[in-house]
């Protein structure tokens, strides 16, 4: 049977491997990453600094510096195959069919361009809009994200914005292009917790109103778990988890998710009650298929770990996609149970 287009991904990622040449040797940043996202669906994809979040956003977008060597079994994105396509192809996705809103928002913006002219050209380029509709348009789309008296704000530079500013700007400048795919790194840090709940509710809004997909990109599992239908939790370049948002939370499979949970506000926590996560993320310069949580894990056991890792069903699972990759994974749901 034919799968239905709804079912059909419209991100496809299988066993996604980035490494980069540096002075130090070659550091295996991902490996054997996979996940897929539907279209209209949110996905967070969540885990520490340095897990590798950013650099499967650049793959995605193709934005990865010359010294990155990418394989992949499938890289799939909008019905295009990243193996094959010419790169033309695949870089004039980027802007009208993916966009992204990057970390540093002011160094993401052209320096010396009014702020509203630049929402306005991406709205004449992908709306079709006239100059004068596109620059009502620029100003209603910075009123969208807060920006207080946006009609005189159009006419700022990126320099004389805060950081905040120049925030909710890039993102209105991404969703200007109503993009199929929006990719979200981090995209309300620096934000007060007003403003960031209304970027979200905004991202969400579009997101169901225009059926766009969305990956957000946070170290916020709270985050994660109000504005996500399924995530994937990454630690030191492998998927450790990945499952719908409930059932993660509910019952962690994965040692490092529960550590992760742990050391995430709730609300009522105080922060006494936060245990941060012990150790470093490994040396990347080696390759491995074996757990990289290892040293960092309380449940190590040498004889049943030190197998190669990849993601199975877990056990006990309520929702048949929660995956963990965790050879202890079932003798700990058993304990826990
Ligand atoms: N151009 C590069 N050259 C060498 N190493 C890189 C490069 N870009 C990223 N890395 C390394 O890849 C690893 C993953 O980085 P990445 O930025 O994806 O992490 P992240 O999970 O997004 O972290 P953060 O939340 O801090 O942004 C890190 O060890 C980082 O130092």
């Amino acid at each position: 049977m034919m799968p239905r287009a709804a079912d059909v991904p419209i991100i496809e990622v299988e066993d996604l491997n980035v490494r980069f040449r540096t002075r130090e040797g070659l550091l295996h940043v991902l490996e054997n990453v996979s996940f897929s996202l539907r279209r209209g669906e949110t996905m967070g994809m969540v885990g520490e600094s340095g897990s590798g979040k950013s650099v499967s956003a650049y793959a995605l977008t193709r934005l990865l510096p010359k010294t990155a060597d990418v394989q992949a079994g499938t890289m799939r994105v909008a019905g295009l195959d990243y193996l094959s396509a010419p790169k033309a192809d695949i870089e004039a996705l980027r802007g009208k069919t993916i966009s992204m809103i990057f970390q540093n928002a002011r160094a993401a913006l052209n320096p010396i361009r009014r702020i509203g002219d630049q929402i306005a050209d991406v709205l004449h380029r992908h709306s079709g809009l006239t100059r004068k509709d596109a620059r009502e348009a620029a100003v209603q789309a910075l009123a969208e994200v807060k920006i207080p008296d946006p009609a005189a704000r159009y006419k700022s530079y990126p320099f004389q914005l805060s950081g905040g500013m120049c925030q909710r700007v890039m993102i209105a400048l991404a969703l200007a292009a109503r993009p199929e795919i929006l990719i979200a790194d981090e995209p309300t840090t620096g934000l007060d917790v007003t403003t960031q709940a209304a970027i979200m509710d905004l991202i969400r809004e579009k997101a169901a109103s225009e059926r766009m997909t969305t990956l957000l990109i946070t170290h916020d599992l709270a985050l994660a778990a109000d504005y996500c239908d399924r995530f994937v939790v990454m630690h030191a370049g492998h998927v450790v988890e990945s499952g719908a948002t409930g059932p993660i939370f509910a019952r962690p499979a994965h040692p490092y998710t529960r550590r992760l949970l742990k050391a995430t506000p709730d609300g009522t926590s105080a922060l006494s009650d936060l245990e941060p996560i012990p150790g470093n993320l490994p040396d990347l310069r080696k390759a491995t298929t074996l757990c990289r949580f290892a040293a960092r894990c309380p449940h190590y056991a040498a004889d049943i770990c030190d197998v190669p890792q990849k993601l199975r069903p877990a056990a006990g699972a309520v929702w048949p996609a929660h995956h963990v990759a965790c050879a202890r994974a079932a003798d700990l749901n058993a304990e826990a149970a």
